[in-house]
Parts: structure tokens; C-alpha cells; sequence
């Protein structure tokens, strides 16, 4: 009969017979054999250890100061890639905190895989108070397209393609991937566990639309008088650039960029109505949405913006549950967009008739206003800055930078920058997207320096900024080629407001007055400059663009300059305010 001490002298002689690995490495294995190379994460109980070893192992592990930068890092990775970005985070806080960056993802329809530690399911399902306790998957479900717990390493290859193909098939999305801290440092046979391992085969396949229906809408794009294309993210995001630009060639039909839709054909294009957008809203009798939502940024396809005339729309996306969601859609074409463009390319045939001319000559006229109108703006050499100035000087930068990334958030900031800086190239411009959201700023421009190498422009109101600021060191830290900009006019619109109860507190709106933003890129080793001209701005952004050093330029801006966001019209309170 075997002793207690001997079985166990037996276990480890077996033991050290057979190679063996553990959950760190199974799931570092699981990432890397499906081309996931880079983490953007906080480290932390119970995943330090697993950040050492996948940096170990070749994987890219970079290091956040806050897990939602980080989140927002992944989820812009993979709009920008179309493989799912990866967000590490620890539990409870940690994971909390990148919540916001994964609901953000699946809202705006980017691939990304949050993974977070958590703790001992036997003690958080008894609620015995384990260290940052929180039954995680519970939590993240509902704001996600899929959320998985893997218990045992043999379940980590198939969790981790679980993960991926969530994320990227169909409409992508944000994937939550629960690890408990037990599975950490489960044990077991190499072999078993290579074989365990799932290669992800064809993560999103094309999604071929039916003939019927891509018969159906160019009959009904045919028919318009007044036509139009809609370009939105989803239409950045499929990477169908040369399908999409010959649809829009070939047909003749004026198209409007959504904001991250901008370059995806040049802004400058005789085509483009960027600039005549009230127009072809309002006057447009036909309208084709490739890849664009009709939500709230365009108004639900009805009311006062759509103007009077009856219309009719053609709808193309990957998510059949798209369709209808507010107005009628004609012609509903269901498929992935690259395949859909080509299908609807391929049945224009040779002769397709583009639109009638007075409809072409409408939206030049329109647009060719708007630019005139604006471009005196462009040119003042203004200081304190104005928006106008100063964008000006940024907008000749992006001109003659095509392929840098140009990161975008604000409330002035923003807007403006949207219609005034042209874009050339598909997927240069990222910004605030679908919610609106402030604080992306730091998180996308370390990501867009990381996954295409290219320079990063980051052009940001100074209360955005806020949200990320502290990640100036990230930027400092891994020497990336960013370049912020932050327009400060001392406040949230403007720096002026004053307390209406003549309290000692500031308004709400306002900070602190003359603050000196570049200071922080000065304390961690980048360049920072205080900019009050254009001229000055122009130079400092140009020497850090050649130098591709990290720099934060703070713009001074005319406190009093910019109005109260009225573009998302009755959201904003002081408008309340005045009318009292
Ligand atoms: C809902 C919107 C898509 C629509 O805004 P609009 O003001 O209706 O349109 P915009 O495209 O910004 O264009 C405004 C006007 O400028 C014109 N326009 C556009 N580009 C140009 C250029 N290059 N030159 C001249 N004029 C231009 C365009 O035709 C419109 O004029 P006309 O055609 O004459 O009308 C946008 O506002 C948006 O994306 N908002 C999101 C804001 C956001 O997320 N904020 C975060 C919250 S801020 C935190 O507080």
C-alpha cells in the first residue's frame, strides 16, 4: 500500500517526466497563435505576473496609467486593424474601469476583447468578501456583445476563439473574457495543452448580400433625381477603400462623409458634399447609407433636418437588425460592405446614368459657398487665437501630412475641427464617435501610433484633454510620434461664465485661468510649448511632426471664443438656462 508521502514523491517524479505548462502560458500561446501581439493594459493583483510573461513571450505590453485610456487604446485597434484590440485590466476597479471603454466599442462597432482577473468564483458567489470581489461577468454582459469565463486550462483555446470570433464576425463589437485568478497558475501536460489551442479559421467571413436585394436598391438609386451616399464609420472600418471609391466614381452621386468616414474618398473630391451637408440632407430624394447608422448624427433620418420632400432610403450593413430602426428602408441590402459595394459595382454594369445635372450643380454650388465663405476665417493671424486661426494653420498641416492620424475631441474643438481639416486618406481621422465621448484622446493616440507607425496629431479642447492628460507620460514613456494640441480657452465652450449666485466658486464651465497644459509634457521628458499665434502654432506642430518627439502644445485661445455645443441642440443645459 502507497503512503501519503510516497504517492506524492510518485506525482512529482511523473511530474518532472512530462512538460508542462499553465494557464499564463496557454493563454499567451492562445493569443499570439491567433495574431494578437499587443496588450494595452494597467498591471495589477492578479495579472502582473501574466504582463511580465507575455512581454516575455514577444507580446507588446503596454502599460497605461488608467485602465479606460488603455480600454479606449484596444477598442480603437481594432476599428483600425479589424482584429479584436486587447485591454488588460485586474478586477473589481480595474476591470470597472475599462467597462466604459468596452461599451464604448460595441457601441460604435469595434472589435475588442477586455480581459480581466477576477477573483475565486466560490467566495464571490457566496459574497465571502474576497479581495475585490465582483461577479464581473454578470456586470460586463449586458454591455457587450458576448462575455466568457474560462475555469480550466484546457478551456483556454477555445475561450480565447470564443472571444475572437465574437468580436469580429458580423457587427463587431466588445467581448468580455473573465479569468479567474485560480486559472492563473492551473498546471498542465504541454502537449495537451498545444493541442487544446484553437486557430481562429476565417474569423469574419464575408457575408455575400442577396441578388434580390442589391437588384432591388440600384433600382431604387436609379430612380432618384436627387441622390445621395452617406458614408459612415462601418465603411472606414471594412477596409473595401478602392470598391467603395469606384461605387462612388462610377455612379456619379454626391456622398457625405460621416466624421470617421472623412478621407475615406479625399474631402477635396468633386464629389464631396461635406461642405453642402444642410443641402443634401434637406433637397436629397434617394439616399444610400453604406455603413452609416441612422441615429442621432443624422437625426433619425427625419424631422426639420431632412426637409419636406419625400424620401427613400437604401440601407447597406452587416446587421439585419439595422434595418427599419427609424425610418422606412426601401431597399435593406444585408452583407458585409465590402461585399455588398462590389456586388452593387458589379450590377451598375457599363452604362449607369449619373444624376440628373442641376442636382450636381445644387450641391457645388452650396458647397463651393461654404468654402469661400469660410476660407477668409482660415487666415488671421489672430492672438489670443481664435478656433478659426488656428485651425487653419492645422488644417495646411493635415494638407500636407495626408497620412498622419488625426485625433479629435472636444466640444468647439471637435465640431469645428470636423468641417474645417480636410482629410485625404481612409482611416485618419478617429474621434469622439457614436456617444460623443470625451476622454478618448490620449488612449487613441498612443493605439494609432502603435498599430500603423505613422505620426499622430491629437487636437483636443482642453476639458477633453483632462480625461486622459495623465497619459502624457505613456506617450513620453514608450517615445511615441504624438503630437497634442490643446485648445485652452480656460473652460468647458469658454472660459467667461461667471456664477450666477456671485458665489466665490467658478462657474462649472471654467478652469483655472492661463493654465500652462505644455508643463505636463515638460515633466516627463517631452517638448512642450506655449503657442499664441498661428504662426507659432504652425511651427511648433511642424517641428514636432519632422521630429516625431513627444509634444504637447498648449494653444491659447480667446477665453470669450466658442459658443455652447449647440450641435447636439436641446441636450445642453444653459441653453435652459437662457431661456428662463
Ligand atoms: C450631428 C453632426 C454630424 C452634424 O452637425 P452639423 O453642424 O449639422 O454639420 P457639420 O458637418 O458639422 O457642418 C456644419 C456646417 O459646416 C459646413 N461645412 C462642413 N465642412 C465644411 C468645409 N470644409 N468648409 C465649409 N463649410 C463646411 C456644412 O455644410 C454645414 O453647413 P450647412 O450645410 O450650410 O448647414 C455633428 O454635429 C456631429 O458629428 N456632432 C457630434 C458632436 C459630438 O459628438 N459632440 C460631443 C459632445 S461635446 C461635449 O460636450
Amino acid at each position: 500500500m502507497l503512503t501519503a508521502a510516497s504517492k506524492l514523491e510518485a506525482t512529482t517524479a511523473n511530474d518532472a517526466e512530462q512538460e508542462l505548462t499553465d494557464g499564463f502560458h496557454l493563454i499567451i500561446d492562445a493569443l499570439k497563435l491567433n495574431g494578437l501581439n499587443t496588450i494595452y493594459g494597467v498591471p495589477g493583483i492578479p495579472i502582473t505576473d501574466f504582463g511580465r510573461m507575455a512581454q516575455a513571450e514577444g507580446i507588446r505590453v503596454l502599460s497605461f496609467r488608467h485602465e479606460q485610456n488603455a480600454g479606449y487604446a484596444a477598442s480603437i485597434a481594432g476599428f483600425l486593424t479589424k482584429k479584436p484590440g486587447v485591454c488588460l485590466t485586474v478586477s473589481a476597479p480595474g476591470f470597472l474601469n475599462g467597462l466604459t471603454a468596452l461599451a464604448h466599442a460595441t457601441t460604435n462597432c469595434f472589435p475588442m476583447i477586455l480581459i480581466s482577473g477576477s477573483s475565486e468564483r466560490e467566495i464571490v458567489d457566496l459574497q465571502q468578501g474576497d479581495y475585490e470581489e465582483m461577479d464581473q461577468l454578470a456586470v460586463a454582459k449586458p454591455l457587450c456583445k458576448a462575455a466568457f469565463r474560462v475555469l480550466h486550462a484546457q478551456d483556454i483555446g477555445i475561450g480565447v476563439a470564443r472571444a475572437i470570433r465574437a468580436a469580429v464576425s458580423g457587427r463587431p463589437g466588445g467581448v468580455y473574457l473573465d479569468l479567474p485568478a485560480k486559472l492563473f497558475g492551473q498546471v498542465m501536460n504541454a502537449d495537451a495543452g498545444k493541442k487544446s489551442l484553437v486557430k481562429v479559421i476565417d474569423a469574419a467571413p464575408a457575408q455575400i448580400p442577396a441578388p434580390d436585394s442589391v437588384k432591388r436598391a440600384l433600382d431604387v438609386l436609379k430612380s432618384g433625381k436627387k441622390p445621395l451616399i452617406i458614408l459612415g464609420k462601418g465603411a472606414a472600418y471594412a477596409q473595401a477603400d478602392d470598391e467603395i471609391r469606384t461605387l462612388i466614381e462610377k455612379s456619379g452621386i454626391p456622398f457625405l462623409p460621416m466624421s470617421m468616414a472623412k478621407g475615406l474618398l479625399p474631402d477635396t473630391h468633386p464629389q464631396c458634399a461635406g461642405a453642402a451637408r444642410s443641402t443634401v440632407l434637406k433637397d436629397s430624394d434617394v439616399v444610400m447609407l453604406i455603413g452609416a447608422r441612422l441615429n442621432w448624427l443624422l437625426s433619425h433620418g427625419k424631422g426639420k433636418t431632412w426637409g419636406d420632400a419625400p424620401k427613400k432610403f437604401i440601407q447597406i450593413d452587416i446587421e439585419p437588425k439595422e434595418m427599419d430602426s427609424n425610418v422606412e428602408i426601401v431597399a435593406p441590402v444585408v452583407g458585409d460592405i465590402g461585399s455588398c459595394v462590389s456586388a452593387l459595382v458589379q450590377g451598375m454594369g457599363s452604362n449607369w446614368q449619373t444624376p440628373p445635372a442641376d442636382w450636381i450643380k445644387t450641391v457645388q454650388t452650396k458647397r463651393d459657398d461654404n468654402v469661400a465663405k469660410m476660407a477668409p476665417r482660415l487666415m488671421n493671424n489672430n492672438s489670443p487665437m481664435d478656433y478659426h486661426g488656428a485651425l487653419g494653420v492645422l488644417r495646411t498641416i493635415i494638407k500636407e501630412r495626408p497620412d498622419a492620424i488625426l485625433v479629435n475631441e472636444g466640444a468647439n474643438t471637435l465640431d469645428l475641427a470636423r468641417g474645417i481639416i480636410d482629410m485625404y486618406q481612409p482611416r485618419k481621422r478617429i474621434d469622439v464617435g457614436t456617444w460623443g465621448i470625451m476622454g478618448i484622446g490620449m488612449g487613441y493616440s498612443i493605439a494609432a501610433a502603435i498599430e500603423t507607425g505613422k505620426p499622430v496629431l491629437a487636437v483636443e479642447g482642453d476639458s477633453a484633454f483632462g480625461f486622459s492628460g495623465m497619459e502624457v507620460e505613456t506617450i513620453c514613456r514608450y517615445k511615441l510620434p504624438v503630437c497634442v494640441v490643446i485648445f485652452n480657452n480656460d473652460g468647458i465652450y469658454r472660459g467667461t461664465d461667471v456664477n450666477p449666485s456671485g458665489g466665490p466658486d467658478v462657474a462649472p464651465t471654467v478652469f483655472v485661468k492661463s493654465a500652462r497644459y505644455d508643463k505636463m509634457m515638460e515633466a516627463f521628458g517631452g517638448v512642450g510649448v506655449n503657442a499664441t499665434t498661428p504662426d507659432e502654432l504652425k511651427r511648433a506642430v511642424n517641428a514636432a511632426m519632422d521630429s516625431g518627439k513627444p509634444t504637447l502644445i498648449n494653444a491659447v485661445i480667446d477665453p470669450a471664443a466658442g459658443s455652447e455645443s449647440g450641435r447636439i441642440g436641446n441636450l445642453n443645459p444653459q441653453s435652459v438656462l437662457k431661456k428662463k
